[in-house]
């Protein structure tokens, strides 16, 4: 190999354009990435070539690292410079070198590269600010088609598989399912790579001061570990919750409806065997099995797929080994599975497996920052796309936010109370992010508090992308709006403080039919109610069928509260009439469709932020440990507490490991 070490590159390039030499560093950050691919060719080579099988023994272990070292030293020279720290390694990961990269390339004037490389890091990193920014500016930009948004390193499969759902949507189905094997034989093949590389010696640096047995059980519980998460890392985006944890499972979904369109009875009858190993007792695909065999021909006995049934064995075994040293180390094992069957679980740990899967499962996408908790599911909710969260706001943040909404008032101009255009027992008032900015800049509100205002609307797009999990979504509008009771005309009120209604399209409650038509706002996507205070009488937020009138889910405001829900027919909703004192709340709306985003966002995120970050220094900027970073490196549950015969039961443990290798 000719090329310098990945990391070497990756800093020559950083420092280059901290120069503002662009096209050299932008030359650095490329052979960074290069140089990364070529060693990881080296050491999948190497792991194939050394494979781990028969190492039963202390002896095959060592003989294994001497045969890895001694085929990396043929093609790498001196391997242990091309070795990453963890660090670096999460680094490329994360995709830090495609921030700086997108940048160099905007600066060389080569907008299709920049787009894809800032799309690249964003994929990677959906919660940066900056490349949030950016990638929204590219999107404005003339020139810039919507190719230029690719992942440039999003595996091959994905494409296949994305094709392979359009053909089958457009029913032609031989095609489909030609692209469906490619794709599945390609995302193995992926699965594969990422096991080898889980092999290598690199984790187990820092380790010689442990006595032998310890070092392998631990080592072997790493390793697994990592092999069992290939799993997720072939089925998620990068940076996301995976929204499809089976996608092996999906592919031989797809094909068993491809190859029985086809009227290939003897394939589709191979597949839903091969899905019955994940999903033993799931009665549609037995039914359908049954179905098959009866049409098919041959006589002979028809098996699952040989390469799947030998990924479910393996997987198994594997599960079966880390469940056993979970249960006896302080290691802990996160199944990245949901098809693992109780038995293989021990005893001793189903409940609370049972318990941790369920509410997984409940939670819906991954939130971002530690004190936001689901209070009310979709489910209990009575809808689909509709959540409400608690803690997004403190105590304080609320109060700020009120602070700001009576300095605004006093200031006289800005938050004038209307009557409402909805009833007239109530008066309104509204505040946008940029009038407290401007007010703010007349030095008439509180900086920091009209600061805050733009965070915390910030804080809720963050919480709505990733709890739909959706690409990227932009504000439509948003503002701060407080109802007031007017006193003295609440007697025998029987109105509503905001009708029912949909929040992007027409309701129709005698069709039971929205109307995604003008002047309704169909561009929205999704709308985020985020309240501030709980010190009036009613103003409850409720949600009702098509009709308008059946309640399926009520929601009583309070401070940090936020209820999101998709803006359409689903979610028709209307406010109760507020009776006593104000009520305050952030409304915003969402779109997905960078087109239709608020131009006055973007003048907002200037005098808050500053100019667009273009040093990339942030690319580096540690995101949260999240649950699965935790578990990547397999760190114990209790770090440094060994149980009294800790020592021992870890000998036990790894002799197990071993035998059973
Ligand atoms: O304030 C609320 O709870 C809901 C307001 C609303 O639905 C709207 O403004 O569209
Ligand atoms: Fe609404």
């Amino acid at each position: 190999l000719t090329l310098k070490p990945p990391d070497e590159l990756l800093w020559d390039g950083v420092s280059l354009f901290s120069r503002g030499e662009w096209s050299e560093a932008r030359d650095k950050l490329l052979g960074a990435l290069k140089s990364l691919q070529e060693v990881r060719g080296v050491w999948l080579r190497c792991g194939e070539e050394c494979g781990l099988q028969g190492a039963q023994l202390e002896e095959a272990v060592m003989e294994r690292a001497d045969c890895l070292l001694s085929c990396e030293r043929l093609q790498l020279k001196e391997p242990s410079l091309y070795r990453l720290t963890q660090d670096t390694e999460k680094t490329f990961q994360k995709g830090a070198p495609y921030n700086y990269l997108q940048v160099a390339h905007y600066r060389l004037e080569e907008l299709d590269e920049a787009a894809a490389a800032a799309y690249t890091f964003y994929v990677r990193n959906p919660y940066h600010e900056q490349i949030q920014g950016d990638v929204t500016r590219y999107r404005t930009m003339k020139g810039v088609p919507e190719q230029s948004f690719r992942d440039l390193e999003e595996p091959p499969y994905k494409a296949l598989f994305a094709q392979a759902m359009s053909l089958l949507s457009q029913e032609r189905f031989a095609t489909a399912v030609l692209r469906l094997e490619e794709s599945l034989s390609s995302c193995l093949s992926t699965i594969h790579d990422c096991r080898t590389l889980c092999e290598g010696t690199r984790e187990r640096e820092n380790e010689t001061h442990r006595d032998f047995p310890e070092v392998i059980a631990e080592y072997y519980a790493q390793v697994l570990q990592c092999k069992q998460r290939c799993i997720l890392e072939v089925s998620s985006s990068p940076g996301q919750k995976p929204t499809q944890p089976d996608i092996l499972v999906s592919h031989l979904q797809m094909l068993q409806e491809g190859y029985a369109q086809l009227g290939d009875w003897e394939s589709a009858a191979q597949i839903a065997r091969s899905l019955l190993l994940f999903h033993p007792h799931n009665e549609t695909v037995l039914e359908s099995l049954n179905g098959y065999e009866q049409k098919q021909q041959s006589q002979s006995e028809i098996r699952p797929r040989e390469n799947i049934a030998s990924y479910v064995r393996q997987a198994l075994s594997e599960k079966k080994l880390l469940y056993y040293v979970m249960e006896n180390l302080d290691i802990d094992f996160q199944d990245p599975d949901l098809w693992t069957p109780e038995e293989i679980i021990p005893e001793g740990l189903r409940e609370r497996i049972r318990a941790e899967r369920a509410t997984a499962e409940e939670a819906g996408g991954q939130l971002p920052y530690e004190e936001v908790m689901v209070t009310l599911t979709p489910r209990q909710m009575n809808g689909t796309s509709r959540v409400t969260l608690d803690g997004v706001l403190s105590d304080e943040e609320c109060e700020a936010l009120l602070g700001l909404v009576q300095e605004a008032e006093a200031s006289g101009e800005a938050l004038r109370r209307r009557r409402s255009p909805h009833t007239s027992h109530e008066r309104i008032q509204g505040l946008t992010v940029m009038q407290a900015l401007q007010l703010a800049s007349s030095g008439l509100v509180d900086r920091n508090r009209a600061h805050f205002l733009y965070h915390a609307t910030e804080r809720v797009r963050v919480l709505t992308q990733s709890y739909f999990e959706t690409k990227m979504l932009h504000f439509s509008y948003s503002q701060l709006v407080c109802r007031s009771a007017i006193e003295g005309e609440q007697e025998e009120r029987s109105d509503l403080s905001h009708p029912v209604h949909a929040d992007n399209c027409i309701l129709d409650p005698e069709e039971k039919e929205c109307w995604r038509e003008p002047p309704a706002y169909i561009h929205r996507d999704y709308s985020g109610m985020l309240y501030l205070n709980d010190d009036f009488l009613g103003g409850d937020l409720f949600f009702t069928e098509l009709d308008g009138t059946t309640v399926t889910a009520e929601v009583r405001p309070r401070c940090g509260r936020l209820v999101l829900f998709s803006s359409g027919g689903e979610n028709a909703h209307g406010v109760r009439a507020v009776t006593q004192d104000r009520r305050c709340a952030i409304t915003l709306w969402f779109t997905g469709s960078a087109g239709h985003a608020e131009q006055e966002r973007f003048q907002a995120r200037t005098i808050v932020t500053g100019e667009v970050s273009k040093t990339g220094e942030e690319a580096e900027s540690k995101p949260a440990r999240t649950g699965r970073e935790a578990s990547r490196t397999g760190t114990s549950r209790n770090e440094g507490t060994d149980k009294p015969s800790g020592r021992q039961q870890r000998r036990r443990v790894a002799r197990k490991i071993r035998d059973e290798l």
